[in-house]
């Protein structure tokens, strides 16, 4: 058995992610002490429960000593009635304290896990984008459901359970010293030849604990994704390959949690080894006593009462350490999310537009490359103004950085170079929301919500009225298919709208930007194909929308370049050429080129 303290101050190598990680068991109480602080009411009241019924556990030693030495050796009928009397009142307030202190530490859990849950959230809707793309959304779901639940379950059951035995412990040691002096000897000789090896085993637990906890949201991970994708997955014929995969997600996760379970249950069956060996001693030396007359049967009574709950006791903490210490795993990675900045945010002196400006946006010198790129510029010294009322459509090949530039005007991220102005102001100078108030953006991809017709198009105007929301639909050509819905506009959607066509989709978020009424509209124009009458329809729908409106369109058909005010090509994050569809068929190659495959045939008939 190795001698190694559990406090040590040596590294852990398992840790690396929690480098300021408590070193004592409870130490994550500290860092939840803002959240425990809220309710210092509820737990003065369940503390002194906790102590009451603590101090009662102990009197009830008492009382079978007098049951015993008063009533039956006595062999006297009345005093077994007063002394069990006793008893008895002795155990009906033990209840009601049990109760108050059960009821009163569970409600603390549950809201200080509820807040948790709050904050985590609250501060993962600020975060900067690009964190959800270096953290894994199945590892950070586990952090928000996963962590918080056992942090309710710690603080709801197992924390007051680990402090009751502390302190029918450090009670039951009293009253045995108090009781006899020799016995307790032999008690106290037991206790640390348990605690040593129990703490010892409980931090190699804890270790597996947490390495369970990681594969177990690996498996999650692995599986939603899958789910998600489960028409690839069926079209490729794949759900073989994907079983497989996933069996072995699943029997990596069992594998951790065999080892862990493994040193549980031998570190429960070593305390439970030791602590009946050190009653059995203790009764023998006791009864050795009895007999020779050195103490009475009531005093040995209480004596095996106060040392089995000690054992108890020390078997009780034992078991809940583990947990404890995951609780210590859990907390820290919820401090630590919590404590991770968004990068992107509005100042601390924000200031107003000029909203007299003709420059409705402007990109000064623009480089820009993703976090996970840092060595190629998706955007590479773009400069470019855009007037207020003003169509201009971008061109360019895949990866030319068309969506990046929507990204950076919607400050999703920030440029590494250069600045970006909303009418005259730096972006990075005005709020978030004022920002974001001036545009909408309708994605190539139409992002629905699994919820009815009217949040999803209410969804940039919470407070817009019913009739408002008609409108927009009427206005978006959606009105008819939404009134053919199952319950019209009540009808929910399905999980990200599956239950509508791709045109409807799009329809219902051109909807949305037409009743959010933005200045600028940013168009990511439809590739998908629609049928005619589909595309006919959505196209009817963006006209309506682009009217009067700044709208920057990444532009896939030759209806729009010819619609635009200005045609921009781009080409490897740099703009490469500017001007009408004339002058650049003139002008410009790649713009030449672009034209011939991508709007085909089409081009000559309407070129000339
Ligand atoms: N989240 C991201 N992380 C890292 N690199 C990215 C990310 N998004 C895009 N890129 C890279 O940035 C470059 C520009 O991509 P962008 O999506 O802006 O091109 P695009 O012109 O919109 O192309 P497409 O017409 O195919 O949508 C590409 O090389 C792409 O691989």
């Amino acid at each position: 058995m190795s001698t190694q303290s559990p406090d040590s101050n040596q590294p852990d190598p398992t840790r690396v992610q929690a480098p300021e990680a408590p070193r004592v068991p409870f130490g994550f109480l500290a860092q939840l002490w803002p959240y425990l602080r809220r309710y210092r009411g509820i737990m003065t009241g369940a503390a002194a429960a906790l102590i009451l019924t603590s101090l009662l556990t102990l009197a009830l030693g008492q009382g079978v000593r007098l049951v015993i030495d008063q009533g039956i050796l006595a062999e006297s009928i009345g005093a077994l009635n007063r002394t069990l009397g006793l008893v008895m009142v002795l155990v009906v307030a033990m209840a009601v304290g049990t109760f108050i202190r059960f009821y009163l530490v569970t409600w603390l859990g549950e809201r200080v896990s509820n807040d948790l849950r709050a904050d985590v959230f609250s501060h993962l809707v600020h975060m900067h984008p690009s964190y959800f793309e270096e953290n894994k959304s199945g590892e950070i779901m586990s952090r928000l459901t996963t962590d918080t639940t056992l942090l309710q379950s710690i603080i709801g059951s197992s924390l007051s359970f680990a402090l009751r035995n502390l302190l029918t412990v450090t009670g039951g040691l009293i009253m045995l010293l108090v009781t006899n002096l020799k016995l307790s000897g032999v008690v106290l000789l037991g206790v640390p030849a348990i605690l040593i090896p129990v703490l010892w085993m409980g931090r190699r637990v804890r270790t597996l604990s947490r390495r369970s906890q990681d594969t177990v949201a690996d498996v999650g991970t692995y599986a939603g994704e899958i789910i998600r994708q489960i028409k690839t997955v069926q079209s490729y014929a794949r759900e073989s390959f994907e079983k497989a995969a996933f069996q072995r997600e699943v029997d990596e996760a069992l594998n951790v949690a065999r080892q862990r379970i493994r040193q549980r249950s031998i570190l429960m069956a070593v305390v439970i080894l030791l602590a009946f060996t050190a009653i059995a001693a203790m009764v023998w030396v006791g009864g050795y006593d009895v007999m020779t007359g050195q103490m009475t049967g009531g005093e040995l009574a209480a004596f095996v009462f106060y040392a089995v709950m000690v054992a108890f006791g020390v078997a009780g903490v034992s078991e809940v350490y583990g947990e404890v210490q995951r609780a210590a795993g859990a907390t820290e990675r919820l401090i630590e999310l919590l404590a991770e900045p968004s990068l992107i945010t509005s100042p601390a002196e924000p200031e107003a537009v000029n909203a007299d400006s003709p420059v409705h946006l402007s990109l000064r010198d623009v480089t820009f490359s993703y976090p996970s790129r840092l060595d190629r510029p998706a955007l590479d010294g773009v400069t470019l103004d855009i007037r207020r009322g003003e169509t201009v459509a971008l061109v360019g090949p895949s990866g030319a950085g068309k969506s990046t530039l929507f990204e950076l005007l919607l400050r999703f991220y920030d440029p590494q170079q250069g600045t970006i102005e909303l009418l005259g102001r730096d972006v990075r100078r005005v709020t978030l929301d004022a920002l974001r108030e001036h545009m909408a953006l309708v994605p190539q991809q139409p992002v629905l919500f699994s919820n009815d017709v009217w949040h999803n198009i209410r969804y940039g105007r919470p407070d817009a009225p019913d009739q408002a929301v008609i409108d927009a639909a009427r206005a978006a050509n959606a009105y008819d298919f939404i009134q053919d819905l199952p319950d019209g506009f009540n009808s929910d959607l399905g999980e990200s709208g599956v239950r509508l066509s791709g045109g409807q989709k799009q329809r219902l978020v051109i909807a949305r930007a037409i009743l959010k009424d933005p200045d600028i509209l940013l168009l990511d124009e439809a590739t998908s194909a629609l049928d005619a009458e589909s595309e006919f329809q959505v196209q009817r729908a963006l006209d309506k929308l682009m009217k009067n409106r700044t709208t920057l369109i990444i532009a896939h058909r030759l209806s729009t370049v010819l619609g635009a005010d200005r045609i921009v090509v781009m080409d490897q994050g740099r703009v490469i050429a500017e001007g009408s569809h004339q002058e650049l068929q003139r002008n410009s190659p790649l713009y030449r080129r672009l034209a011939e495959l991508q709007f085909g045939e089409r081009l000559e008939t309407v070129d000339d």
